[in-house]
């Protein structure tokens, strides 16, 4: 291990990696030499896409690191069971990282923003909810089960600032919010045995993923009151995809992190708090931070005379998730 390869000798499982957040994240980990077990459903890309299991895994050995790829519909409980297993039998029982990513509805949410509940049909709850929600249940499970023996582990849940309020429509946030009360949950269960679990919010809001610049290029997303090219510049203007990545790996090299378990972590502070930047050399917008918010109201002038460390608190920011 040296400082370039913090991870040299960690397993990690990265669901849903062929592209997008997760396939940023298996890259930073790949690259700080980890071996990821990624998953999704497409092995081999069409044409000279790169976005496929294999695509990621050549990245990652471009890097230095070591991919494997694993074809796992995480819809199948089935085949979730065979992908842990795998890395039972392949790494001695050994999973330092579970990364529960995997999301099957990006098109379907995005393509329908602020749709009420009951002029969709009813299915949508499965389309986002059963790999964006249960999957992660049920992969937990299984990453519970090596790290217990070993007295270490690191759960980390992919999910947005819709565990906090309405945002896009009502399947995406009671899952975005179930899968913040899934970390909390289980970091109650696994306290004792020293396995952190915590929720990561890519916190600038859109993340600059294949898919959803695609779906911008197509005029495909669509938000009331934004004019196109104002919503191409904000998501132009965002976290890339493995900002994210950077965030994991701090998290699983800090002798701190059982001190965060359970909570709600956003990318933006994290890169703060560690010292990173995104891959560009940038730093993220963070959504708490005033300026930002200012700029995103089109308040140029003014944002640029708040210094970017001036916060909404918490308390502040948080309070539409007040239930009593
Ligand atoms: N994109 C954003 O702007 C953004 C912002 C904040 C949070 N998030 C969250 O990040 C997570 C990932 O989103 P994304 O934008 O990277 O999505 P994406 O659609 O680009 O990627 C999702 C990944 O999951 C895989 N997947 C889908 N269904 C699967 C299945 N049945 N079995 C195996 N793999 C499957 C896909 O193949 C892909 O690799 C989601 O929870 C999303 O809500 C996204």
């Amino acid at each position: 291990m040296d400082n370039l390869t913090p991870l040299a000798g960690q397993v990690a499982v990265v669901t849903g990696a062929t592209r997008g957040i997760g396939r940023g994240i298996a890259l930073q980990l790949g690259e700080a030499g980890a071996t990821v077990y990624i998953t999704g459903r497409t092995l081999k890309s069409k044409g000279n896409s790169k976005l496929s299991l294999e695509g990621t895994a050549e990245e990652i050995e471009s890097r230095g690191g070591k991919g494997i790829p694993v074809q796992c519909d995480h819809s199948k409980d089935e085949e979730i069971k065979a992908l842990f297993d795998r890395v039972k039998a392949e790494q001695h029982g050994r999973l330092d990282i579970l990364v529960n990513n995997a999301y099957s509805a990006v098109e379907r949410v995005l393509g329908n923003i602020n749709q009420p509940f009951w002029e969709q049909e009813p299915e949508i709850w499965d389309d986002v909810n059963n790999v964006g929600l249960r999957n992660h249940y049920v992969c937990s499970v299984y990453a519970a089960r090596l790290m217990i023996p070993r007295k270490r582990g690191l759960i980390v849940n992919i999910s947005s600032m819709g565990g906090l309020n309405y945002l896009f429509n009502v399947a995406y946030g009671v899952g975005k919010a179930a899968v913040d009360r899934l970390a909390a949950d289980t970091a109650h269960d696994l306290k004792k045995y020293n396995i952190a679990s915590v929720s990561l919010w890519p916190a600038s809001g859109p993340v600059q993923t294949e898919l959803a610049i695609d779906m911008l290029d197509d005029s495909k997303i669509h938000v009331e009151g934004v004019p196109a090219d104002m919503l191409k510049h904000v998501w132009c203007e965002s976290e890339s995809t493995e900002y994210s990545g950077k965030c994991i790996v701090a998290l699983a090299t800090d002798p701190n992190i059982m001190q965060m378990t359970g909570k709600v972590l956003l990318t933006a502070e994290l890169g703060t708090k560690y010292g990173f930047k995104d891959i560009n050399g940038k730093c993220p917008p963070n959504m708490r931070s005033i300026s930002t918010l200012l700029r995103m109201g089109g308040y140029i002038k003014l944002a640029s005379w708040i210094p970017s460390w001036l916060k909404i608190p918490m308390f502040i920011w948080s309070a539409p998730a007040y239930k009593f």
